[in-house]
């Protein structure tokens, strides 16, 4: 590029320069010649050229003495000079076309910016026409054309319209319709280079269009526009332009890319007069083109600063905005890698003091550190499987999957306990001692675990089996299970397989997928530490039916004693001995068990508890753990036993204790409130919240009170909080002569009372008779509806999951007529009880016929047989003889026997068979307060096992044929 500058001092010779070109030059370089020619011309004119510091001058003395240089930066010139048509080379030459030269000019449509005077731009013309008639223009040394800003299209929504389609439809502008759609002002812009179709203009001067010459291309008529004039002193101006400058100064200190601009500027054209400088401004503001064409139209140099100013200011916000995203930005990502150049280098120091090895190393480490105390006892080929693992992790990358797969697996084999067996206790009367600590009854679990221990005792060591506890919901079989584990000096592992379906949770997932985990067992080794654990697999019965595979089937392999001395977890890949473990199951209904596993287990089934049974249950084991749980004294409380009676007949008739003991609960937690709104403390001691007596001064009267009332020691405080709630009982009559003898006693201790009252506490006593205020009203059972029985009405015994119960058979005639004879059934009856009603049906006519031949009931009635409660589905053989005797009683129009309850399936011929669940049949009898009961005969054995306690006070008759049982229900009634 040339450029001419100030330059006082090249040489003794040059004496001083000039801003103004030599005239002589003017022609050659207004036509813009490639720069070779520029050299050459200036040679031709005298010019001598020497290289200073890389840059060449041109100097020569002219006429009148002085010395005129031009200064050539052909480092950058002459790399371009190469090519013929440079436009770099070109250059922006600080003159200006003459307007008289250029009153008719092409029009170029510009569609972003409008071009400012002094700047560069390149635009790509697609109109071949235009590009011609401008290679022509060049040709001629006349490389001067129009560049005007199109207007945006009124109709066309610039944020739709996409913008390659914009680009489009301008260039396919022309003629008229290009015309109306330029702005008036323009630039006069020189044509610097052609590539292609890419053009580079720079700007001159503004120029305004006033007509069209010609269509194609576009050609126009325009005037050249001057600045209007101004005071480049006047002091606004000034001040404005300061203000320019000084905002321009703030945005260079942040922008790079305005500083390039500021750079190329000063260097190329330098001229920072006040115009130049507004258009500089806008020029390289990111302003938008409708406004950088105002600055373009304003020819008012005033108001063309204030235009400036405007987005000068703008751009510094905008920059001061980019500034701060930018440093935030960086300060989030110096932060990260502060960190994580610190951790490295606290790694590398870490390691350098032998404080920590890499990850492996120390993973590798951990895991020997873990399995070598267990290398002796460990099973060779597991520890093969380990070493070849750790040299595996050696060789893996950290950051791979493989890794971590590897690092997990290592971690379980390693973390389980092979060869570590708990020592087991052998001794059975302490097991005797810990069973019957934790759990009243129970005599067949607890034998069956007392065998066992004997068994291991002689053989020297235990061998692995399974028992299955099955009985109704809260008996404690789980519970039960706990105390084993505590009797045997075993850990404890409980897991329900109830739901369960999928046998990944019993075997594993392969370690090929993600998450892959062990199953339940391995799980259950890692957690307790020993090999030889009891397991207690709870709701055996409930298994589900599995979506992918049989949890059955992989129970089987799990519990089989035959198999589980090499189980194969498919996590773990590797057989691990289960034989030592001891698996407890427990079950509601013992037919559900899959058959399979059912073979391999001992059942011991716990039947319900009866009265007795859960008064002692009630009394040592739940009242002492729920008192305890609640933070209650013995002393602070007192329930009868008349009260816990009542609890067990009224409210928790069921077969196992769980209800009884949420009951309990209950009145514990009520009484708990009680004591704490008493504000009992530290010293408990005294009273009954239903029997308060006003004043209680002396000890020898409380023991009086305490016989009649409950009542043993009151405070003053706690009277007085206890008038507050409580409303004296109907026995409070019966205290007042003690009252009266010890009035005198009282006044005189009521002072020595006043000063100890404070830390005294009453005794919560929980009767029979308020026991309705701390669990409510009972729940009315409808197990026994009839009092006395009434005609076709008898009583059955019946067995379910929750225990036995009794349940009626309903007989009634529904119809009558000749021949009409029929039997329907109602109360959800199942196929077998169906089937069992008309056996039923057909044995009773035949007896009928037998006992009262001259009877025809049978055959002109129509029967209705109805078992409630309608809603509780029911089915089994059992109900037999009580349709039979039902059907007959109805036939026969005699009431069966008072407290009468049978059981047992009938056989067409009045054969009686046996049935199953004596024990809770027995136990549901009891509770229905039934004196007489009939069983098969088949059935002795399993009665005669009953405890006495169970059997006490029951006329119990078996029976091999009907006929026995027709006797028992209406022989009595005859006699
Ligand atoms: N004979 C007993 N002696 C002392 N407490 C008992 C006895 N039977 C049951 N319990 C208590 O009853 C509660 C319920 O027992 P548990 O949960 O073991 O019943 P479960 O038979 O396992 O019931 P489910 O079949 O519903 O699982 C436990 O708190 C347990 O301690």
């Amino acid at each position: 590029m040339l450029k001419l500058i100030p330059f006082s001092c090249v040489r003794s010779r040059v004496h001083h320069f000039t801003q103004t070109p030599i005239p002589a030059l003017r022609p050659a370089i207004e036509s813009a010649p490639p720069l070779l020619s520029v050299l050459s011309s200036l040679r031709r004119l005298g010019f001598r050229n020497t290289n200073l510091g890389g840059r060449v001058f041109f100097c020569s003395d002219s006429s009148d003495g002085s010395d005129q240089v031009v200064e050539a930066q052909v480092k950058a010139a002459e790399s371009r000079a190469d090519e013929a048509d440079s436009s770099a080379a070109s250059a922006i030459v600080p003159t200006s076309p003459r307007p008289e030269d250029y009153l008719t000019v092409l029009a170029l449509p510009l569609p972003h910016r409008p071009l400012f005077p002094g700047f560069y731009m390149p635009i790509y013309v697609k109109d071949p026409k235009l590009l011609a008639a401008l290679h022509e223009s060049r040709k001629r040394q006349a490389p001067y054309a129009g560049a005007f800003l199109l207007k945006d299209e009124p109709e066309v929504d610039s944020s739709v319209a996409s913008g390659s389609e914009t680009e489009k439809s301008v260039y396919d502008l022309k003629g008229k319709q290009l015309f109306n759609r330029l702005h008036e002002v323009g630039t006069l812009a020189q044509i610097s280079s052609i590539s292609g179709d890419q053009v580079i203009l720079i700007g001159h001067r503004r120029l305004r269009i006033t007509e069209m010459v010609s269509e194609d291309p576009l050609t126009v008529k325009v005037d050249h526009l001057k600045d209007k004039p101004y005071d480049k002193d006047d002091d606004i101006i000034k001040a404005t332009s300061f203000e320019v400058i000084s905002t321009l100064r703030d945005v260079l200190k942040t922008s790079s890319l305005w500083r390039d601009h500021v750079q190329t500027y000063t260097k190329h054209i330098g001229d920072f007069t006040l115009p130049r400088l507004a258009d500089f401004g806008a020029a390289i503001s990111g302003a938008n083109k409708l406004q950088c064409q105002q600055v373009l139209e304003e020819l008012d140099v005033y108001k063309r600063l204030k235009l400036t100013l405007e987005l000068v200011k703008k751009e510094m916000e905008i920059s001061k905005i980019q500034e701060s995203i930018a440093k935030a930005i960086e300060e989030k990502i110096s932060g990260e890698q502060r960190r994580y150049l610190l951790n490295e280098q606290l790694k590398a120091i870490k390691k350098e003091l032998g404080l920590e090895t890499d990850d492996k190393t120390a993973l590798t480490g951990k895991f020997r550190e873990r399995i070598e105390p267990k290398r002796e006892k460990c099973p060779p080929h597991i520890l093969q499987v380990i070493d070849e693992e750790l040299t595996k992790l050696q060789l893996l990358e950290a950051s791979s999957s493989e890794f971590s797969v590897t690092r997990n697996y290592l971690d379980w084999l390693t973390a389980l306990p092979w060869g570590e067996y708990s020592d087991e206790n052998f001794d059975v009367i302490g097991a005797q001692k810990i069973l019957d600590e934790d759990h009243y009854g129970l005599s067949d679990v607890k034998e069956r675990i007392l065998e066992f221990i004997a068994v291991g005792k002689l053989r020297g060591t235990s061998q692995g089996k399974i028992i299955c506890l099955s009985g109704p919901p809260g008996v404690g079989k789980t519970s039960i299970g706990r105390s084993i584990a505590r009797a045997l000096n075993r850990k404890f592992f409980r897991f329900s397989v109830g739901g369960l379906a999928d046998v990944a949770e019993i075997k594993g997932h392969r370690r090929t997928y993600i998450g892959a985990m062990p199953g339940k067992m391995v799980q259950c080794l890692k957690n307790v530490g020993t090999a030889n654990p009891l397991v207690l697999i709870d709701e055996i019965d409930k298994l589900g039916r599995g979506h992918a595979g049989d949890p059955a089937s992989a129970l089987l392999e799990l519990l089989d004693p035959e198999q589980n001395a090499n189980f194969l977890d498919h996590y773990l890949d590797v057989p691990i001995d289960l034989s030592k473990v001891l698996f407890v199951c427990t079950a509601n209904v013992v037919e559900m068990i899959p058959n399979p596993l059912l073979d391999r287990m001992e059942v011991v089934a716990i039947a319900g508890y009866i009265t007795d049974e859960k008064m002692h249950i009630a009394r040592d084991y739940l009242e002492k753990t729920t008192r305890e749980a609640c933070g209650i004294k013995p002393e602070q409380v007192e329930v009868t036993d008349a009260a816990l009676l009542a609890l067990i007949e009224n409210y928790c008739r069921e077969a196992g204790v769980r209800n009884l003991q949420k009951h309990i609960e209950k009145i514990y937690r009520k009484i708990a409130l009680r004591l704490v709104r008493q504000g009992a403390t530290i010293e408990p001691a005294v009273v009954n919240t239903q029997d308060i007596e006003p004043k209680e001064p002396k000890v020898d009267s409380q023991d009086r009170i305490a016989d009649n009332c409950g009542l043993e020691q009151m405070s003053e405080t706690s009277v007085e909080a206890d008038k507050e709630q409580t409303e004296l009982p109907a026995n409070h009559t019966e205290c007042p002569a003690n009252q009266d003898a010890d009035l005198e006693d009282k006044k005189e201790s009521e002072k020595d009372q006043e000063s100890e009252s404070t830390m005294a506490v009453q005794k919560v006593l929980v009767d029979k008779s308020h026991l309705a205020d701390f669990v409510g009203k009972p729940v009315f059972h409808a197990e026994r509806i009839y009092d006395q029985t009434p005609i076709g009405v008898v009583m059955g015994l019946a067995w379910t999951s929750m225990g036995g119960s009794t349940l009626y058979i309903e007989t009634t005639r529904a119809e009558e007529g000749e021949g009409k004879g029929a039997l329907q059934l109602t109360g959800q009856l199942g196929d077998v009880m169906k089937e069992s009603a008309q056996i039923a049906h057909t044995v009773a006519r035949a007896i009928v016929a037998e006992k009262e031949p001259e009877n025809s009931f049978f055959a002109n009635a129509k029967l209705h047989l109805h078992v409630p409660s309608g809603a509780t589905p029911k089915d089994g053989p059992s109900a037999g003889c009580t349709m039979i005797t039902s059907l007959l009683s109805l036939a026969m129009k005699k009431p069966v026997r008072k407290d009468l309850a049978m059981t047992g399936e009938v056989t067409l011929t009045g054969k009686i068979l046996p049935i199953g669940g004596v024990k809770e049949k027995t136990i549901a009898a009891r509770r229905s307060e039934v004196k007489t009961i009939v069983f098969p005969s088949a059935n002795r054995r399993d009665y005669d096992e009953l405890a006495p306690n169970v059997k006490e006070g029951l006329d119990v008759h078996f029976v091999d044929d009907y006929m026995q049982i027709f006797d028992l229900a209406f022989g009595h009634e005859q006699s």
